[in-house]
């Protein structure tokens, strides 16, 4: 588990890190999403030990990182929102010369650079110059650079930027294989709706401050003001609104042409006992359902539309 406790990091008098707290489950995909100059990158480059904190700390499996960043890196993969220039290197080369970096044994070197191409499908491309690679491939070739020492914890700034849709389901899958293999991933965007079906949990950056974390269900349960309840009467529409009007927790029911419309406010058992109600009362039901939270409007409601 990696936690990050009041974290502040501060360039001049400038605060792009302002006291975040956030914990990373072992084994989650963990979405990082704010808008641009959030400070998401300022954040993924002090959890890799790349960049000091101003003040705050950073644990691993209960030990005080902040003071031992270079443990922390060993432990860690990263991957970078840009790619360096790789002039004359060939894909075995370059993989080559990480491992040389992390000092991973000469002899294993050959079959780890093998097993990485192939998590990341670029075992055909293993004589191919890094400069002839597509942009999906050579972040690919980037991903697997950051796996070269058996990191615990992966973290990938802004991966599926610039990536055409197929690149990214691409990506979505060599995701999931890696938490299959019982890694964990901290992931980045500013666009929440891309990162929400490939995270376990989701943290909300704006202005250096965490709006808001949980699962994507949680957040939305916490961030949506009015759950309305769409219900579909075969026939009997005023027999319905009656009954509706009856149940303390329904308010403010519409009628629209399809389907009546109210704004619940109540327990999960109440929703269900009106359901029971509307059901048992013998008017046909065809459809008793929930207005479905916009990802999108939800963003924009906890970064106030910032950067976006
Ligand atoms: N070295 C630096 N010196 C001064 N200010 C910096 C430095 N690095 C980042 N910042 C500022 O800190 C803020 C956060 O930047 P950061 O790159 O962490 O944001 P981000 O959420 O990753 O944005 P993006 O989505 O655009 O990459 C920005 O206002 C940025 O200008």
């Amino acid at each position: 588990m990696l936690e990050m406790k009041e974290l502040v990091k501060r360039y001049g008098n400038f605060t792009a890190v302002d006291h975040l707290t956030l914990t990373v489950p072992d084994g989650s995909i963990y979405g990082f999403v704010g808008p641009n100059g959030a400070g998401k990158t300022t954040t993924m480059r002090m959890m890799a030990g790349l960049l000091q904190a101003t003040e705050g700390s950073i644990w691993m499996d209960d030990v005080d990182m902040t003071k031992n960043p270079r443990l922390l890196r060993t432990k860690i993969g990263y991957m970078p929102d840009f790619f360096g220039v790789y002039d004359n290197l060939k894909v075995t080369e370059y993989m080559d010369f990480y491992a040389g970096t992390y000092e991973v044994p000469y002899k294993d070197r050959k079959d780890i650079i093998d097993g990485l191409l192939d998590i990341v499908d670029l075992s055909h491309k293993k004589e191919a110059y890094v400069d002839s690679l597509s942009r999906g491939m050579k972040q690919r070739l980037c991903l697997a650079r950051s796996l070269i020492h058996d990191p615990k914890l992966l973290i990938l700034d802004e991966p599926a930027s610039g990536l055409d849709p197929r690149a990214r389901v691409e990506m979505k899958e060599i995701l999931k294989q890696l938490q299959s293999m019982g890694k964990t991933v901290v992931i980045s965007s500013h666009i929440l709706p891309e990162l929400a079906e490939m995270c376990t949990e989701v943290g909300i950056i704006n202005q250096g401050k965490l709006a808001a974390q949980g699962t994507v269900q949680e957040i939305m349960r916490q961030l949506t003001q009015k759950r309305i309840i769409y219900v579909r009467p075969l026939a009997d529409v005023s027999k319905t609104v009656e009954i509706l009007q009856e149940m303390p927790a329904v308010k403010e029911i519409t009628e629209n042409t399809a389907d009546l419309e109210f704004v619940f406010d109540g327990s999960e058992e109440m929703l269900a006992e009106i359901l029971k109600r509307l059901v048992e009362s013998g008017i046909g039901i065809v459809s008793f359902r929930e207005k479905e939270g916009n990802l999108e409007e939800i963003f924009m409601q906890v970064t106030g539309g910032a950067g976006v």
